[in-house]
Order: structure tokens, then C-alpha cells, then sequence
């Protein structure tokens, strides 16, 4: 893994706000889809919140244990649905016995709280389940930016406390009725997140008011007309392909995005073992991607999911996106690079699917725990933007007030390979309401942004 090949970033960490173990910390200064000192300092203990008191429970690693719950913990098991594996049940009962000594603990509690509220609005970026306060995004100078902070329990007391409060507090995800994610941390037993509202296949669609088919069809009409924004070459090996997926080609990528996000191996919040949680939903296709570890492998370390394999469909967008970007490299005429060598073909062969809520954000990172073999190349990674349109960051530094910023709207293919294949980049924010109505209206996907970097994790000539 390139993570563990000592690419540390060696840069911006600062000891001194670092709650991390050890351990963890050396894992961290080897990161390489690293999210940064945000993250880092995240993990610092927050004044309110139940346990604010509480230091790191990586300092202390609580053991299992089988508290005597409060009454209102006391209801049955909710097992994470769909219960299509055996092996899924029996981890959400039994969990391997894994470096999440927190997960072990909380899931051996079993928790069965109703997971989120009925409201259809998206309003991610809380941290409901440890009823702290929703951390506002304001900018990717926010030490909260990245990862939400949860806070750990001090001791096993506090841990059936946090629990206990977990129980009590707001619900997780306020996005909607059927919203689950099996979480490392928090949320286990829940149902998978659906990047869909409601029925996704549209079937019990509310007739909607005139004034608002016509303001779709104005809006179809302008999605339409900006579909012919000239592609652009933001710096060596990093080509934006504007409106490159077709509006028909979105909704099925967002619909089979959905059907395997249901499912085994779908849509969950990561989250750190501190405590810590990134704010978006993800997924991986081909093989799994730990953000704890920072590596990539067979299965989820969490509940022994396989990822789903990388589907054929996308893999044909992807090569048709890397041709046209050499198409489109092709026309700097004769001195310019080749453009196979500026951005090296690749054949995808894992994906990791994020989903933002409205509050979803990324801290700036860089990509790098694919193998040495495809990193040496620099095989580009490829990234589609669906929905909602988001601000996303660049630059040679993890430092955000020198990146550039731009745009990716619905359609949107970014590829960063080559020379850029190791820029740090990350999502500041999402533009609620940005999304092409025709997709939002025929995908049915929730407020929010669905976003697939697809990679070729080994480069085998
Ligand atoms: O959402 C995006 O545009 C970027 C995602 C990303 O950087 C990643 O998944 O590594
Ligand atoms: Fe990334």
C-alpha cells in the first residue's frame, strides 16, 4: 500500500492538538488519503457534548463490555437491512474483533434507536449521535471541518454514558425517514443509506404545481445550453471535462449508485476510532478503502462487507472520458506533450463513491494509498460530479487559502493524473439546490452530491 511505504506528508500536524495514540499517530503521519490537520485537530475535545471531559479513547482503550442499560436502551435488536448475508447478521451481533475496540464495545450494546427523523431535508454535517451541536461548515480553515467530532468515552462508565446518550439524543441523520449508515463508531445496526428519496423508481410522485414544471423546463433548457462548455485544462495532467456525462447517463449512474448503496458492502459514515466522523456517506467499488488505516482491501474491517465489483457501465464512462481528454489534449498542437503521457491511460478498477449532504465537505488530501505500481505511473484518478454542484479546492499545498477553487456541477468528469496526480484537493462546500432538476426529478436523489473518483489500484502492463 502506498500508505505504508513511508510517503508521509510529514507537514501541518501539530502534536500539540493531537488526541491520537501513539500508534495511531504513526499510522496518520504515513497518511495519504489523509484529510488533514483538520482532521487532527477535530479530534480534540470539544467543550459541550456529553463526555467533553473525556480524554482520547485511544489513550485508553475501553474493553468490551456488557453494560446493565437504561430502560430506554432496553428495546430489540435492529438489525442493519437488507440482512442478505448471514455473515452480515452474525458481525452485527458478534463483530470481528477488530482494531475498534469503541465498535466492538458500542455494538456488542446493540443499538436500536430509530437512526433519524422523517424529515425529507438534508442536513448533514451533525453529529446527532452524540447530541452535540451541528458543527456549522464556515470554511476549510475550520478545525471541525473535516471530521465531526464525537466525543470518546474516558473510561467504560463513560462509555455506557455516551451510549446512553446516543440513545437519548436527536436522531443521526436528520436527511430523512429511511437514512441509516452502518458507521464504524456510532451508527451500527442501521439501515444502509439511500442516496434516493422515497420511492427511486418515481412511482408515487406527487403532481407537482405549473409554476414549477415550467420552472423546470427553464431550467432543462439551461442545462441543455451549457452543455456545450469547452473542456479545460486547469494545470499539467488535470483536465475538467464540463458536462461531459449526459443528463440521461447522470440518472443512471445515480441510480445504480443507489442500488448497490442499499446493499452489502453500501453507503456508511466513516469514522476514526477517536471518534471522529468525515461528513459524507461513501462507498467503494472494487475493494475496499479504510480511512482509519488508510489502505486499501478485500473487505471492510467494520462488518466483514465485500465491496461491490466495480459495474461495467461505469467503467466504459471512464475510458470515455480519458479519450476525450486526449482528444482534447490533442488540439495543443505539436509541441505540447503527448497527451497519453501528460495523463496516462488507466482501466478503473476501484471507485470510491461519496455522498454530501448540503453540509458534506472534504478536507484537502491528497490520493495516494493506491499500489506503488499505479502511483509510480501516475494513473490518473478519474471523478464524476452528480447533483449538487460543489466548491472544490486545489493546490500543491494542504493549505487553503492558496488553493484554487473551482466549480463541479452535475456531468462534470475531473481528471487529475500525470503531474497532478498528487495535488491536494478536497470539497469545501455544497450549493444546495444546484442540482439539474431533471435529474434530481428522475433519479430522485436526495439534496446532496453523489461523487465517484474512479482508480486503477495496479498498474500490470
Ligand atoms: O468529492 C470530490 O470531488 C473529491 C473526492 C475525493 O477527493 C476522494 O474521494 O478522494
Ligand atoms: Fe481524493
Amino acid at each position: 500500500m502506498a500508505g505504508g511505504r513511508g510517503r508521509g506528508r510529514g507537514d501541518g500536524r501539530n502534536p500539540a492538538t493531537s488526541s491520537s495514540s501513539s500508534s495511531s499517530r504513526q499510522r496518520k503521519a504515513r497518511g495519504s488519503r489523509d484529510f488533514g490537520p483538520e482532521t487532527e485537530r477535530s479530534l480534540e475535545p470539544q467543550k459541550e457534548g456529553p463526555s467533553s471531559s473525556s480524554p482520547s479513547v485511544s489513550s485508553k482503550k475501553p474493553q468490551m463490555v456488557t453494560p446493565v442499560l437504561p430502560k430506554s436502551l432496553d428495546s430489540p435488536v435492529q438489525p442493519r437491512k437488507p440482512l442478505n448475508s448471514p455473515l452480515m447478521m452474525a458481525k452485527q451481533v458478534h463483530p470481528p474483533k477488530s482494531q475498534y475496540p469503541l465498535v466492538q464495545t458500542v455494538a456488542s450494546i446493540q443499538i436500536s434507536k430509530p437512526l433519524n427523523s422523517s424529515s425529507a431535508s438534508c442536513g448533514s454535517g451533525t453529529v446527532g449521535s452524540l447530541d452535540s451541536p451541528v458543527q456549522p461548515w464556515k470554511s476549510l480553515d475550520s478545525p471541525l471541518m473535516m471530521a465531526e467530532q464525537v466525543q470518546p468515552p474516558k473510561s467504560q462508565d463513560s462509555l455506557v454514558q455516551m451510549v446512553a446518550s446516543m440513545q437519548l439524543s436527536k436522531p443521526l441523520d436528520s436527511s430523512s425517514a429511511s437514512t441509516g449508515s452502518g458507521a464504524v463508531g456510532s451508527d451500527l445496526g442501521a439501515a444502509p443509506f439511500d442516496i434516493c428519496m422515497g420511492n427511486s423508481k418515481g412511482i408515487f410522485k406527487l403532481n407537482r404545481p405549473l409554476h414549477e414544471i415550467n420552472k423546470e423546463k427553464r431550467l432543462r433548457e439551461r442545462e441543455l445550453s451549457n452543455s456545450a462548455a469547452p473542456p479545460q485544462r486547469l494545470r499539467p495532467g488535470m483536465v475538467l471535462l464540463k458536462n461531459f456525462l449526459k443528463l440521461d447517463d447522470q440518472v443512471e449512474i445515480i441510480k445504480l449508485c443507489r442500488e448497490l448503496g442499499v446493499g452489502t458492502g453500501g453507503f456508511y459514515q466513516p469514522g476514526y476510532r477517536e471518534g471522529g466522523k468525515l461528513s459524507l456517506r461513501m462507498m467503494c467499488l472494487g475493494k475496499n478503502w479504510d480511512p482509519d488505516s488508510r489502505s486499501y482491501g478485500d473487505i471492510r474491517p467494520f462488518d466483514g462487507a465485500q465491496p461491490p465489483q466495480m459495474p461495467q457501465e461505469l467503467t466504459k464512462f471512464v475510458e470515455e472520458a480519458i479519450k476525450a481528454s486526449h482528444d482534447f489534449l490533442k488540439q495543443r498542437g505539436k509541441g505540447a506533450t503527448e497527451p497519453s503521457v501528460e495523463l496516462p491511460q488507466m482501466s478503473p478498477d476501484i471507485c470510491i463513491v461519496n455522498f454530501y449532504t448540503t453540509g458534506g465537505k472534504l478536507g484537502l488530501h491528497q490520493d495516494k494509498d493506491e499500489d506503488e505500481s499505479s502511483l509510480e505511473k501516475r494513473l490518473p484518478v478519474v471523478s464524476f460530479s452528480l447533483g449538487d454542484t460543489a466548491e472544490f479546492l486545489y493546490g500543491d499545498d494542504r493549505d487553503v487559502d492558496k488553493a484554487s477553487k473551482i466549480k463541479l456541477e452535475s456531468g462534470d468528469v475531473l481528471i487529475f493524473g500525470g503531474q497532478s496526480r498528487l495535488i491536494f484537493h478536497g470539497v469545501s462546500g455544497i450549493m444546495p439546490k444546484s442540482a439539474p432538476l431533471m435529474v434530481t426529478d428522475k433519479a430522485n436523489l436526495r439534496p446532496g452530491r453523489l461523487n465517484l473518483t474512479f482508480r486503477q489500484h495496479k498498474y500490470e502492463p
